[in-house]
């Protein structure tokens, strides 16, 4: 889809016609991570549009991902109008860069100022355990470095695009004091929120030890399949963008491979190693980790969004 093909007035029209008044603008954007869908019941006077009536959107292929938009209030009062993605597109299902961002651009042309992203990650960091959440503040985006993976790549979308869009500023400080703030708020444990490094890699294979000690040795302390295209879109539309990553296993990275010719010796020699079974990741494990934590994430995502100046 070249940008000037993107359907941006068809899919506005649409939600329009779809939602009350109260609804339509929505100033913050929150995008639900694998197992993460239900961060979107912090919302009241919700109603939700599936990417199936949406022109320009996919469908969502993974599990743990619903293919919808989530529009409704949070916070006191009145409430604030929040939309969330509940599910979102990967590189790997097959959808082309232009779609996997389409959801952002449409979100920004509705009004979205502030962007919340959760993801499901693997750590790389043994500081970071299973069940941390984690402030992103910077990433390596492997595909980028690698190959024309870049959302980006393409006819600017109009003169106000800048062509060569800056990186250092991309994950917004105001929204991660926020999110530190509204942990002390919310009494969570000083390392039940961190900060850290995301490396974005394609998938869908999980990592190979090597690839893993890679990530770690370029300064990731997480890694997964997805949020940085979003990051990128976001950014070039001028949102604040604050990533949130649930860390739901380990990169397996042993300290040392284990030695199958040692091994073999051994057994030959009369005296067998015990061996220890291989460690493998699964996608079951990561929505497991996120259906434990979805509750934490949701109290954050929600008291972040409260503490957001509404201007
Ligand atoms: O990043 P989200 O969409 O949360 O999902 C993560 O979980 C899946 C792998 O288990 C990958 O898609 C990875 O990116
Ligand atoms: N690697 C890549 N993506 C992921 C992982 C992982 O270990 N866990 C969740 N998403």
């Amino acid at each position: 889809m070249a940008h000037q093909a993107l359907p941006f007035a068809i899919t506005l029209d649409i939600l329009k016609r779809r939602l009350p008044a109260h609804l339509q603008e929505p100033k913050i954007g929150i995008v639900c991570g694998s197992g993460l869908s239900t961060l979107a019941s912090a919302l009241r006077d919700v109603v939700e549009v599936p990417y199936s009536e949406l022109e320009g959107f996919g469908t969502s292929t993974v599990q743990g991902h619903k293919s919808s938009l989530a529009f409704g209030l949070l916070g006191p009062g009145n409430g604030i109008p929040v939309v969330a993605m509940l599910g979102r597109f990967h590189p790997y299902e097959g959808h082309k860069l232009s779609t996997v961002v389409y959801p952002i651009r449409v979100l920004a042309r509705l009004g979205v100022r502030n962007l919340i992203i959760t993801n499901a990650a693997g750590s790389l960091n043994p500081k970071l355990p299973v069940g941390t959440i984690v402030a992103i503040q910077d990433h390596v985006a492997i595909p980028n470095m690698a190959g024309p993976l870049n959302p980006l790549l393409g006819p600017s979308l109009g003169p106000e695009y800048p062509r060569f869009l800056p990186l250092s500023n991309a994950h917004s400080i105001k929204l991660r004091r926020l999110a530190f703030l509204a942990a002390h708020k919310l009494g969570l444990a000083d390392d039940a929120l961190a900060e850290g490094v995301y490396a974005w890699v394609s998938g869908p294979t999980y990592e190979t030890p090597a690839e893993g000690r890679f990530l770690r040795a370029a300064g990731a302390d997480v890694v997964g399949m997805s949020t940085i295209p979003e990051v990128l879109a976001a950014r070039e539309e001028g949102l604040e963008v604050i990533v949130l990553s649930l860390v739901t296993n380990f990169v397996v990275i042993p300290d040392k491979y284990r030695s199958i010719k040692e091994e073999v010796k051994a057994e030959l020699a009369g005296k067998p190693i015990e061996q220890p079974p291989q460690q493998v990741v699964s996608h079951q494990e990561v929505l497991n980790v996120g259906k434990q934590k979805a509750d934490v994430m949701k109290d954050l995502v929600a008291k972040i969004i409260e503490m957001i100046p509404t201007d």
